[in-house]
């Protein structure tokens, strides 16, 4: 008797418990939320996505909506709601939303600070976000930032041909032939292009430039920008979700190397600030750091409201300016080691190129930005090279700031919004024949560049659009004429996108590629 009874409440708590399980992973945030995976303790749906694509966390984003029939995909990174949007128009609308302005707190992004508060741009929201990327900008505007400015033209100019000489004659430094092989001429990709765009961004900030013979700085603080860049994945790491696994599994969950790199980084920014606070002088603002010192002196004691509260201070201006380099140290290079192979892989599209620049530029001085008009060609191979390639295939995370509607579904404050970049610059009623990489889709009747036949997102869009979007397309656009004006390329393997590695940005494996002058 008395052990039946022991076999029913046995039976009965494996009922409740069963049942407990199955609610808690078919919980859904609001009534209308979109479908998608179930969600297990403490990861979440992670362990759906990685069992899916353990690598590109995007495309197995994008098997979920084929799965759900949803354009919308409603699932949990962690404990956080979150949704993954894979429709171009829906994407745009997103972008272009005020309530869909916030930042998640993810701790991939408080790692980046020595006080993992949540300072900057890239990662904040509210007050402190809107404050601080207004100076920025409005602030780097004055020294050329996201304009055209003789003065950064000549700098990237400056930079280039260095870049030639180092590829002709081969390297004089160092820190040079660790990219460069002496007797092979062949460069390694991306490192090759880490001083290129780092040193045009260190004038602005910090009014210097670093000759050849002193750029080995800029090329151990690419290193720690790429590696950051690489060892993330598209939605920041089960670590921003449940930091603590890092006391657990240091090395496993990245936090050890994400850390170090960062440390270092930030260290090399640092002491770039403090030159500049020892020779500071309110009469003369030489550069962005002299203007953001003087901030802070004038109203450093003012704090923003929001959840981290700083306003003006010495490690805002740190992170502020990692959230500027970074990008210049890694982006830019990643992406165009991504071009390069495209050219590799596409000798047609280069022989189209060349004769345009022979055409408008000529044997006698190298490409300007002036020539950009002239050059049709060349700035659609740019352009789908950013929609092909997408470097960022799942944005920068979004979050909805308010309860509000979306495609039909209720989209509950808080809820993370991962904007499917790459899926939306590859929707095939969008971009025919998404795969193919064909610069004259952009490209009218008359040859001439469309910029409405371009409706890619590779630097999304709205409030949130990336903040270095006209130096990023100014600088690729140069460099690329150049080196084509230049060089023909060769690779020992014909390269293949399907190598390519996803983090928080995407890039190619490291590469060698020989450049023979013309
Ligand atoms: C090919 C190069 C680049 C691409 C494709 C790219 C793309 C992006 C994307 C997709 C975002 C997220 C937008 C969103 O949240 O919806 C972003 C944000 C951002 N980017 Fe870029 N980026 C590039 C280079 C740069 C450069 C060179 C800089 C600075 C020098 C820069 C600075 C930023 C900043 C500060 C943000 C954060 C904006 C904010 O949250 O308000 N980016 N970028």
């Amino acid at each position: 008797m008395i052990s039946s009874m022991e076999d029913l409440i046995l039976a009965a708590l494996v009922v409740l418990f069963v049942s407990c399980a199955i609610r808690y992973a078919l919980h859904r945030p609001s009534d209308c939320f979109p479908p998608g995976p179930p969600r297990v303790p403490l990861l979440g749906s992670y362990p759906f996505l990685l069992a899916l694509n353990y690598h590109h966390l995007h495309r197995a984003a994008a098997k979920l909506s084929e799965r759900y029939g949803s354009k919308l995909v409603g699932l949990h990174l962690g404990p956080l709601p979150a949704i993954i949007v894979n429709d171009h128009e829906t994407v745009r609308e997103v972008l272009q939303r005020g309530e869909f302005d916030g930042r998640p707190d993810l701790f991939l992004a408080r790692l980046r600070d020595e006080h993992y508060a949540r300072r900057g741009i890239f990662f904040t929201d509210g007050d402190s976000w809107r404050e601080q990327r207004k100076f920025f900008l409005k602030t780097l505007h004055e020294y050329g930032f996201g304009r055209r400015n003789d003065a950064v033209e000549q700098d990237l100019q400056a930079g280039l041909v260095e870049l030639i000489a180092l590829l002709k004659d081969g390297p004089q430094h160092e820190h040079e032939r660790a990219v460069v092989d002496e007797k092979t001429g062949y460069a390694l990709c991306p490192q090759v292009f880490f001083a290129l765009f780092s040193n045009v961004m260190l004038r602005m900030l910090t009014a210097t430039r670093l000759e050849r013979e002193d750029q080995a700085v800029l090329f151990d603080v690419g290193k720690c920008s790429l590696a950051f860049h690489r060892q993330g994945d598209d939605y920041g790491l089960a670590l921003s979700y449940i930091p603590w696994i890092r006391h657990l599994l240091p090395g496993f969950s990245r936090y050890k190397v994400l850390r170090d790199v960062n440390r270092k980084a930030n260290g090399v920014i640092r002491s770039l600030a403090e030159k500049c606070e020892q020779t500071y002088n309110e009469d003369d603002i030489r550069c962005f750091i002299d203007a953001y010192i003087r901030e802070i002196r004038l109203n450093g004691n003012k704090q923003t409201s929001g959840s981290d509260v700083f306003g003006f201070e010495y490690d805002q201006l740190i992170i502020g300016c990692a959230d500027f380099l970074v990008p210049a140290f890694s982006a830019i290079p990643a992406k165009l080691g991504l071009i390069l192979q495209r050219l590799v892989a596409h000798p047609s599209v280069v022989e189209k190129m060349y004769p345009e620049l022979e055409q408008h530029v000529g044997q006698s001085r190298l490409p300007l930005l002036d020539d950009r008009a002239q050059l049709p060609y060349c700035e659609a191979v740019v352009r789908e090279a950013l929609r092909i390639d997408t470097l960022v295939p799942s944005g920068i995370p979004h979050v909805a700031t308010v309860d509000t509607q979306l495609a039909g579904f209720h989209i509950p404050k808080g809820t993370l919004v991962i904007n499917g970049l790459d899926y939306a610059n590859h929707q095939e009623d969008v971009f025919p024949e998404p795969h193919t990489f064909r610069p004259e889709r952009f490209l009218n009747a008359e040859g001439k560049l469309s910029l409405e036949l371009d409706r890619s997102l590779p630097f999304g869009a709205g409030k949130r659009v990336c903040a270095g979007e006209t130096f990023a397309r100014n600088a690729l656009f140069l460099t690329v004429a150049t080196l084509v004006h230049q060089f023909t390329f060769t690779m020992e393997h014909t390269p293949d996108p399907a190598h390519h590695l996803t983090g928080v940005i995407r890039t190619a494996p490291d590469f060698t590629i020989k450049f023979s002058p013309r």
